[in-house]
């Protein structure tokens, strides 16, 4: 058990450090080097304590409280800290009763630690989530631009969601996802090896620990939730990895790096791409820490749609409100409220696998390029939409699906979300109409998706899609038919039960993914063991 005192209102931890016990008065080192954690914590007052020790015990080990304590450098790798026993705050008279030298193994750690530790001392109580005084900034308040936009509802609920091991389980678990992050990381070991590389939004710090692999000479790995006390506990495992990755506990929109990166590596897609809004983060990340013409990956994605026609889906959707079509439930009518219901089953995205032969033309893309957009260009994206109907048909909906790009200097490889592909955790998305629309083979669809971000972390669709007139009615742009919804992507269906045709086991997709890097790959693994370094 944790001291009371010391609560887990937010830890940043360096997973292997040596520390020695030194006189405070003449530096002479009074104990052995022990290899220990060390860990930033916050108590329920917010004043922020370092411990230092071995994880299985936090009750043991050194705790020094930051009010009453400095740091040093007394090398590139090495920090004297001294400090106070007492709460008394550190004044130029304080005489430290402690001193304790900590060892790093690398300059990169070295300097977290100390922009962490100086970050942190800056911070002060009663100041509201996500505010605190920056000294360096001439006192200015500086506003986490995450709490502007988010209620803090939901984003206790998503960083409650993220922190637990299952959630990030199930991601890892979507080999098809790891997997080509893994073979796009490793096949473009070039652009990480010696590098500084950036984890946005690192979970379980899965591809820290893949940069890492790829030779990164340093990897911060920032993240918001508690998962980050686990992604140290996975990094200090790897020890030939994790000496060269600091985990960094905070919102990437508030915490400081010492020093920029070379390259920027995430895996912020939320289902249609832009769900959970961390494209946003992921591009603040960008602005805020990425050197000038630095590399992203993925650097791009696209959204992908096609008008698509399910007749099936259509009858199991319409019938879910037959409920309310009763008459004489227990002797009351339901039917006033059939109409709602109708409506509001039709406000659900359905997310499913569905086979790609329900398209009834081919698809579209927009495209987002992450390394040029704008943070305010996601707040409302409008795709124009534009389609030939291959067939004949009943139009229930636009079916849509996304892809992002890994533009490595060696390989270009993209993480494809498509039907017909291996499946995914993010599956597919429908957006499908109360009203469906008909159309002859030829005929052309117009429309628009128009997505506005909401401060529930999410998007409200708005879609029309309108049948232009055949003949003569065309060239005047004549619109036979229209049809449109409104729905929340926050709310979706699952839809995943049902038979699916192109649907592998995932024993089957790993295998598959095994054998795409064996065929494609550009470096053998005694090159990809030769890129590591082994400082
Ligand atoms: C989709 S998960 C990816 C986790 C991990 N990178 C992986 O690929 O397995 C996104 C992670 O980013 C974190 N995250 C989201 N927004 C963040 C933000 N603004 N600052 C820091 N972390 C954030 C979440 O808590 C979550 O763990």
């Amino acid at each position: 058990m944790e001291p009371a005192s010391l609560q887990n209102k937010g830890q940043q931890g360096f997973p292997r450090v040596s520390v020695s016990q030194v006189s405070p008065s003449t530096a002479d080192v009074d104990s052995p080097a022990s290899v220990f954690s060390a860990f930033f914590r916050a108590d329920q007052f917010e004043r922020h304590q370092l411990w230092l020790g071995v994880p299985d015990s936090p009750a043991s080990g050194i705790h020094a409280n930051l009010n009453t304590s400095k740091l040093f450098n007394i090398g590139p790798k090495d920090s004297l800290c001294v400090t106070e026993d007492s709460e008394v705050e550190c004044s130029s008279n304080t005489s430290y009763t402690k001193a304790f030298r900590i060892g790093f193994e690398t300059e990169g750690q070295c300097k977290a630690f100390h922009a962490t530790f100086e970050l942190l001392k800056l911070k002060r109580a009663g100041t509201g989530s996500g505010v605190f005084q920056n000294r360096s900034k001439s006192n200015a308040i500086l506003k986490c631009k995450f709490d502007d936009k988010i209620e803090a509802s939901s984003a206790k609920m998503y960083f409650h969601y993220y922190g637990q091991l299952p959630h990030q389980q199930n991601m890892l678990q979507d080999y098809t996802r790891t997997g080509t992050y893994f073979a796009a990381v490793i096949e473009n070991y070039a652009d990480f090896n010696g590098r500084i590389v950036v984890d946005v939004g690192a979970g379980s710090g899965i591809l820290s620990l893949f940069a890492a692999k790829a030779g990164a000479k340093h990897v911060y790995a920032i993240e918001a939730s508690e998962m980050a006390e686990y992604a140290c506990r996975l990094i200090a495992g790897n020890p030939s990895l994790g000496k060269r990755i600091t985990v960094i506990k905070g919102k990437v929109e508030e915490v400081e790096l010492p020093e920029k990166a070379d390259i920027l590596i995430s895996e912020p897609m939320g289902t249609l791409l832009v769900n959970e809004r961390m494209l946003e983060s992921y591009v603040i990340a960008r602005d805020r820490f990425l050197v000038p013409d630095g590399k992203m990956f993925p650097s791009i994605g696209r959204i992908h749609m096609a008008p698509f026609s399910d007749e099936y889906l259509y009858i199991e959707i319409a019938s879910k409100a037959l409920f309310w079509q009763q008459h004489n439930y227990f002797a009351v009518d339901l039917t006033p409220l059939h109409g709602s219901a109708f409506e509001g089953y039709f406000s659900q995205p359905v997310i499913d696998a569905f086979d790609p032969r329900i398209l009834i033309s081919p698809a579209i893309f927009h495209t987002l390029d992450f390394t040029r957009i704008k943070e305010e260009e996601l707040y409302e994206i409008d795709i124009p939409l534009n389609f030939i109907a291959s067939v004949g048909a009943r139009v229930h909906g636009l079916a849509c699906w996304f892809d992002v790009l890994f533009n490595g200097s060696s390989v270009q490889r993209w993480l494809t979300t498509a039907p017909g592909a291996p499946t995914t955790h993010w599956y597919q998305l429908r957006c499908v109409f109360s009203q469906p629309l008909y159309v002859m083979a030829g005929q052309e669809i117009t429309g628009l998706l128009n997505l506005v971000a909401h401060s529930a972390q999410s998007y409200t669709i708005n879609l029309t899609m309108s049948a232009k007139m055949l003949g003569p009615g065309a060239v005047q742009g004549g619109i036979l038919h229209t049809s449109s919804c409104k729905l929340n992507l926050k709310d979706p269906y699952y839809l995943i039960s049902q038979p699916q045709p192109y649907r592998w086991t995932q024993d089957q997709q790993l295998q598959q993914e095994v054998n795409n890097l064996q065929e494609i790959s550009l470096v053998t693994p005694e090159e990809i063991d030769a890129c590591i370094t082994t400082d």
